[in-house]
């Protein structure tokens, strides 16, 4: 399987920021192979630079109506709920055909309000230890289609010595991944901030999955194709899968030396449906 014939129905597997205000990042993106690009308008801007990024990044949108985006799934985080910059960027992508909108620090539902008239699907950012403890009743919000982990303002707020921590974090990070599952909506993991290290980006964004995020958020077009292979079944799963499939008879049963069940089963068609191969 290639990015460009990853199922759009599924959850995207490589979400990538592209900062308002950079021009040339945002006439690239259009090229990347990203499942979603998420137009930033919050911290990836600079304070005076608000007004440039909304201005362009309407432009952008705009493009991508003819060619800028092709086939991609595109969202804008807007600044957070009693910033003073939310309402003019709530303003600025109203009308605009997104596929969601990204809301950072969320701490509890009633931060959604703001975004409600606008009709989109809200993913909604946890950065916080107040959100961690929210996180259940955030994911169970009917504007919301799934939950970012913000680490770096999570670690921030938890006064982290050695900064992105995630064993530090693992309790927050399970518990959004928990929020997320009891609420039925996507989890996407937070981003890797050491831009030039391959090997660790790789390290990270596998055990993202194995912790059951549906993708991760990227910060940098390097990031993309080894996160897309990350989060997509491997040709060893997809054979595994296969086998399972074929040999299951219903209930209990020994399958290459282990114990496989209905829930079992139900794993491995999802698996091969997700790759096409169902
Ligand atoms: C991190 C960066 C500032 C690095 O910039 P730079 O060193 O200039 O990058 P490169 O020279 O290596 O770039 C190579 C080419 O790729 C383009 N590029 C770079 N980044 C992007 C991007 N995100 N999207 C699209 N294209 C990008 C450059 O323009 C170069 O192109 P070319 O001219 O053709 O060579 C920079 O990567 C960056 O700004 N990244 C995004 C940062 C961002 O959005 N941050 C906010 C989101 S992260 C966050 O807030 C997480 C969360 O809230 C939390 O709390 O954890
Ligand atoms: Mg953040």
């Amino acid at each position: 399987m290639t990015p460009s014939d990853y199922p759009a129905g599924y959850a995207p597997r490589s979400l990538l920021y592209v900062p308002g205000s950079n021009a040339r990042a945002l006439e690239k993106a259009g090229g990347l192979a990203a499942d979603m690009l998420i137009i930033d308008l919050e911290d990836a801007v600079p304070a005076d630079r608000k007004t440039e990024a909304r201005a362009a990044m309407r432009a952008a949108m705009r493009a991508a109506v003819t060619a800028g985006f092709p086939g991609k799934r595109v969202a804008v985080r807007v600044n957070a709920t009693g910033s003073a910059e939310q309402a003019d960027d709530v303003a600025a992508i109203a009308g605009l055909t997104l596929d969601a909108v990204v809301l950072p620090k969320v701490d509890a539902p009633s931060d959604l309000d703001p975004l409600r008239g606008l009709g989109l699907p809200v993913l909604a950012m946890i950065e916080t230890p107040a959100a961690i403890y929210a996180a259940r009743e955030i994911a169970a919000d009917t504007a919301v289609a799934g939950l970012i982990a913000g680490l770096n303002d999570l670690a921030h707020e938890l006064k982290l010595p050695d900064g992105m921590d995630r064993g530090a974090m693992s309790h927050a990070i399970q518990a959004i991944i928990l929020a997320a599952r009891a609420g039925g909506v996507w989890c996407f993991d937070g981003v890797y901030n050491t831009i030039d290290d391959g090997a660790g980006f790789a390290n990270e964004a596998a055990e993202g999955r194995r912790l059951g995020f549906d993708g991760k958020t990227l910060i940098h077009p390097s990031q993309v194709g080894p996160c897309n292979t990350a989060f997509a079944p491997s040709a060893r799963e997809i054979a595994a899968a296969e086998a399972l499939v074929a040999a299951a008879t219903g209930g209990a049963q020994r399958h290459e030396g282990r114990m496989i069940e209905d829930m079992h089963v139900a794993a491995a068609r999802a698996l091969l449906e997700r790759a096409g191969r169902a």
